[in-house]
């Protein structure tokens, strides 16, 4: 397996080096029509991605927390950044090129600090040390920014290999904590020497005492946290179909795990994904940490990282040393410079440098050995801070399906049990290499688990909480060879049983599609999708986005609150066009605008999708990966609309059936862009009622 991460490590070093020297960047001024095929070459996944900012230029540069050599770039003439995926926290590479993005002389390697789309600028902490001069290496030229991939990311790559090489030398010995766990992952049951602790066949659940499940759960969610529970069980896997509460579950696991007092290790791919797990915790009354990096971190989990607990413990004894370090500063100046009292006081100045810094270590020390649960991306489980601590009596990795599984072994490695929780058919791990993907890479551990023991390790949920059964019922057809069920408090759920929301056509309408291609075949004006001209490889469609905001009034019109609502795009120039026109109307703030993939793991009672494809050759580009459109779709709860040209996105045969599906059990209208007054599309917000 090491061999594959290397192989696919080159190869997306290549794809990035390739994208460099082959896809020179337009200028903007100079755009030439482009042709159908041109579209249609430039729609592959990788070049969707929007991984890169051309025409940028060094504007400033100055020295951030801990010495961080921070390098502010702004677009070239003053413009706004363009649509792109690139966010704090992310590893770039900051190249030297030409004007048209090609020909990258040099690179310096480092990570977005902060981005500001208005006043176009971004900022990277640049991995060189302060007072290096690269500044002025960079000063004058024209530069690019390229987000670099996960593996492709050294440390990253560094991390998921050396997990692999602690598995094959300590994985089976018995002082290694995660023994029984490699053994069950790899069936070497009968080979090891401590039976009863690993029983592979134990099915048995947790005897939980005086503890009570809460009623909220149903039959199927409570084994599966009974099983969870169950210290002889050495892996568990929880699978289910969106909305089947794996992370409901996950949520009430842990409690219940940290009052019978075990530590915990909690890990997810993604960073999102964790910050989603730390919000459910965060008002559990538990001692929780998040450890990583806090610009990669959401605002709403900030509370909880480790660098803020940090903070607030030592605030007062950091005042307190800073004002001893005044009064020394002080007396100092009132000495001769080779006085010996000088030379007393600069080593009493030294010393409290030494105690802030023996403080702070003892304090995070402190901090993470007496939290009941750590919580960090899989890769950050390989922090020094997290490994030098004792052991965790059950690591817990959500989303698993879509982490490679080296990662994975970073944490569990760390811990005597292991949950892994996630759904096969939700967004996969991306893997760039064909012979790295064709050699097992792409193939998640939670997949592979789950085929083990003929599925004995594995607990399947599959009554979901979330969506309207005619939205459920697609997902469960198409992705699950119909298996999922609903619930009946969900089932018939709709936006209009809100006691605030009017009873409009599209509060009583689970399943929408607005159509762009009317009756007798024509496109409607302006719905053709557009590349984007930042060079980004992304597409857009302005009449899709027209059509989408005039639905999002109609619902809000009817009272459906912005914050219920998620517009999403599998297009992220798209997301950026949707945010500029959403931030237009003043009663849409709080709507969430965002890229689908970004979006895995949350919900929201509304959901309006903007497929944004539309041609003559019926190109879909990535919109043909089921896994993207099965987390787009199941994120709704009681209402979904796709605003998308039926014409193209039917040369799909499995988006066909989406729509066909939509006919069957929603309704379809079709739409035109309109103004505000909402002309072309027949949804006023004063419709009549459906019978
Ligand atoms: N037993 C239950 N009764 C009622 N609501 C529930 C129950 N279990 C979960 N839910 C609700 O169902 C919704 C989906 O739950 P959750 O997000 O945990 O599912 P998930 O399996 O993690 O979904 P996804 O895979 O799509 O991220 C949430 O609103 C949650 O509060």
């Amino acid at each position: 397996m090491s061999e594959l991460l290397c192989i696919e490590r080159d190869a997306e070093l290549e794809a990035t080096q390739e994208e460099l020297d082959a896809a020179p960047m337009p200028d903007t001024s100079s755009v030439s029509p482009r042709s159908i095929e041109y579209l249609v070459n430039h729609g592959q996944p990788q070049q969707e991605q929007c991984d890169t900012i051309c025409n940028l230029h060094a504007v400033s540069s100055s020295t951030g927390l801990g010495g961080m050599h921070l390098v502010s770039f702004s677009v070239e003439g003053g413009h706004r950044l363009p649509p792109t995926t690139i966010s704090p926290g992310d590893m770039v590479c900051v190249r030297i090129c030409d004007s048209r993005g090609a020909g990258a002389t040099s690179c310096t390697q480092g990570f977005v600090h902060s981005l500001c789309e208005d006043e176009g600028r971004i900022t990277v902490a640049l991995e060189s040390r302060y007072g290096d001069p690269t500044f002025s290496k960079l000063s004058c030229k024209s530069l690019r920014i390229d987000r670099i991939h996960g593996l492709a990311d050294a440390i990253t790559y560094e991390r998921n290999c050396e997990a692999l090489m602690v598995l094959q030398k300590e994985g089976l010995k018995k002082k290694n904590p995660a023994a029984a766990v490699v053994a069950t992952l790899f069936e070497a049951g009968q080979d090891i020497y401590w039976p009863a602790e690993n029983n592979l066949q134990n099915d048995a659940e947790e005897d939980l005492g005086e503890i009570q499940l809460k009623d909220f759960f149903g039959d199927s969610q409570k084994r599966a946290i009974s099983l969870g529970l169950n210290r002889q069980r050495p892996v568990l896997v929880i699978q289910g179909p969106p909305g089947t509460g794996k992370t409901s579950v996950l949520t009430e696991l842990i409690c219940i795990a940290s009052r019978k007092g075990e530590r915990m290790l909690v890990t997810a791919p993604s960073n999102a994904a964790v910050d989603n797990m730390v919000e459910r915790l965060a008002d559990m009354g538990l001692n929780i940490v998040r450890v990583g990096n806090p610009v990669r971190m959401s605002p709403a989990v900030a509370s909880k990282s480790l660098g803020s607990i940090v903070e607030n413990r030592l605030a007062s004894f950091r005042r307190e040393l800073a004002r001893k370090r005044d009064d020394l500063k002080n007396d100092l100046r009132h000495c001769l410079k080779d006085d010996s009292l000088a030379a007393g006081i600069r080593q009493l100045l030294k010393q409290l440098k030494k105690t802030l810094k023996r403080k702070e270590e003892e304090t995070v020390n402190e901090i993470l050995s007496n939290a009941q649960v750590v919580l960090c991306t899989n890769t950050g489980a390989a922090d020094p801070l997290v490994r030098k601590l004792a052991s965790f009596d059950l690591v817990i990795i959500d989303e698993a399906g879509q982490a490679i599984e080296p990662s994975c072994w970073i944490p569990i490695l760390q811990g005597k049990r292991t949950i892994l929780a996630g759904d096969n058919c939700q967004l996969a791990p991306v893997i760039l290499s064909r012979r790295a993907m064709e050699g097992g890479l792409g193939l998640s551990l939670l997949e592979r688990a789950a085929r083990l023991y003929a599925g004995g390790l594995s607990h399947m949920l599959s009554v979901q909480y979330r969506m309207n059964d005619a939205i459920a019922s697609w997902a469960s057809k198409e992705m699950y060879g119909g298996s999922l069920q609903s619930s009946p408090a969900v089932a018939s759920h709709l936006l209009v049983d809100s006691p605030f929301i009017k009873a409009t056509w599209i509060t009583q309408c689970p399943l929408l599609l607005l159509d762009t291609r009317m009756p007798y075949g024509s496109l409607s004006l302006g719905c053709e999708e557009h590349l984007d001209l930042a060079g980004t490889g992304s597409f857009y469609n302005e009449g899709e986005a027209d059509i989408l905001v005039q639905h999002v009034r109609s619902l809000i019109f009817a009272g459906v609150m912005p914050m219920d609502i998620a517009v999403q795009s599998p297009y992220i120039a798209q997301v950026q066009l949707l945010r500029e026109r959403l931030d237009q109307i003043p009663e849409a703030a709080g709507i969430r605008v965002a890229s689908v993939d970004s979006f895995q793991g949350r919900e929201a009672d509304a959901v309006v999708i903007s497929m944004v494809r539309s041609n003559t050759l019926g190109a879909v580009g990535f919109l043909g990966d089921s896994r993207r459109i099965n987390v787009a779709i199941t994120r709704a709860r009681k209402h979904v609309a796709v605003v998308c040209d039926s014409s193209t996105i039917c040369h799909n045969t499995f988006l066909a059936r989406l729509l066909k599906h939509i006919r069957l059990f929603g309704r379809v209208r079709h739409a035109e862009p309109g103004g505000m007054d909402g002309s072309g599309l027949d949804i006023t917000p004063l419709l009549p009622l459906i019978n």
